[in-house]
């Protein structure tokens, strides 16, 4: 079949809501289709496509470097992770050139930014020949929604509370036409029946509503839906001060050498109750361990797990990227140098 367009779904969602599970999940099982994830990261860090290429090392081998340190990782089941630091233009160009390898590209949106931008940017002239937008995907936190972590009583974004995050979480939402409920294991089955109609009390329109847990999704509902997502928003009208929304944000990267991996929780423990901290992700060395441990924040929840063992070549370090709302990195360095060993 002679393919005109690339579909492409944009997944967004607030901070460790779940978007690099899901598409996780969908590299490791994308249902016979060579699927195109597409991920933002820091210019000094490479944590989220390292966490999606997950336990895949031999992926490393095989990386096609771009110009401004973007990165297309080729894995062994015909899909591409593809890291994009600097030129998210450039890189769709790029997979528009192998357009004849690439079934669908999945876009995830950074937790702090607007959907509205990217969706934006894929309705350029250039971009919008190439890639026709399938849905935008957003994936909402199951114990956040059921805590009303980000909401006000009424449901409604409001920027009189401090709250350019309510009012992204709102915005993240708005977008959607398909609404994934993250982490249900998460949330007392008594609860979880009535997330739904949270959501809905939250929402102005009509999307499909969808529970998951650990990222896994039926395929069948994430891809080839047609979604006529751009005449549906209708993108040139909508006025949101996305600088204004995304700019509140920090992100601090820190590294450091082996570490003591209990110690290294409380500390962070620490600084999640002293600062503004939303999220924090990487990976800690530690002393006699032949594996990576990866550590996952979210709020005041910290998961650590082991993904791989380390490679041969590889540098070995701790390495954490943690974002929040006005940090203070000298202090986040100096509390997680202590548990250094
Ligand atoms: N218990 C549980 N944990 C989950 C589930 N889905 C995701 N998580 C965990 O939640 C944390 C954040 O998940 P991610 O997929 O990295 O979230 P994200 O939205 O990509 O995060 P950012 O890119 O930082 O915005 C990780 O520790 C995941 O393992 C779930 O269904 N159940």
């Amino acid at each position: 079949m002679n393919k005109q367009k690339i579909p492409a779904t944009l997944v967004s969602g607030f901070l460790g809501s779940g978007k690099t599970t899901l598409l996780s999940n969908v590299l490791k099982q994308p249902a016979g289709r060579r699927v195109a994830v597409v991920v933002s990261v820091p210019a000094d860090s490479s944590i989220d496509s390292d966490i999606l290429r997950g336990t895949d090392i031999d992926a490393v081998d095989n990386v096609c470097r771009l110009p401004l340190g973007n990165r297309i990782y080729e894995l062994s089941n015909g899909c591409l992770c593809c890291a994009v630091q600097d030129d998210f233009h450039h890189m769709m160009k790029e997979l528009a050139h192998r357009k004849a390898d690439i079934d669908h590209v999945m876009i995830e949106t950074p937790g702090t930014e607007l959907p509205i931008s990217f969706l934006r940017r894929l309705s350029s002239e250039d971009l919008s020949s190439q890639f026709t937008i399938d849905s935008v995907i957003t994936v909402a936190d199951g114990p956040a929604l059921a805590d009303g972590r980000y909401t006000t009583a009424s449901g409604l974004a409001s920027r009189s509370i401090d709250t350019d995050l309510q009012f992204l979480y709102q915005a993240q939402l708005d977008i959607a036409d398909v609404v994934l409920i993250s982490k249900t294991d998460l949330v007392f089955p008594a609860m979880r029946r009535k997330l739904q109609d949270k959501l809905k009390g939250l929402l102005t329109h009509d999307p499909d509503i969808i529970s998951m847990q650990h990222g896994l999704v039926n395929p069948d509902l994430l891809f080839d839906r047609a979604c006529n997502t751009e005449q549906r928003l209708e993108i040139d009208k909508i006025d949101i001060d996305e600088q204004q929304v995304e700019n509140g944000f920090d992100s601090v990267i820190i590294k450091l050498g082996k570490v003591d991996s209990d110690l290294l929780v409380s500390r962070l423990q620490m600084l999640i109750r002293e600062q503004s901290v939303y999220r924090t992700k990487g990976f800690a060395e530690l002393p006699n361990k032949m594996m990576r441990q990866v550590v996952q924040g979210v709020g005041s929840r910290i998961d650590r797990s082991y993904d791989r063992r380390w490679g041969a070549d590889e540098e070995r370090s701790t390495h954490l990227q943690i974002i929040g709302r006005q940090l203070d990195p000298e202090r986040l360095m100096a509390t997680l140098r202590m548990a250094e060993v």
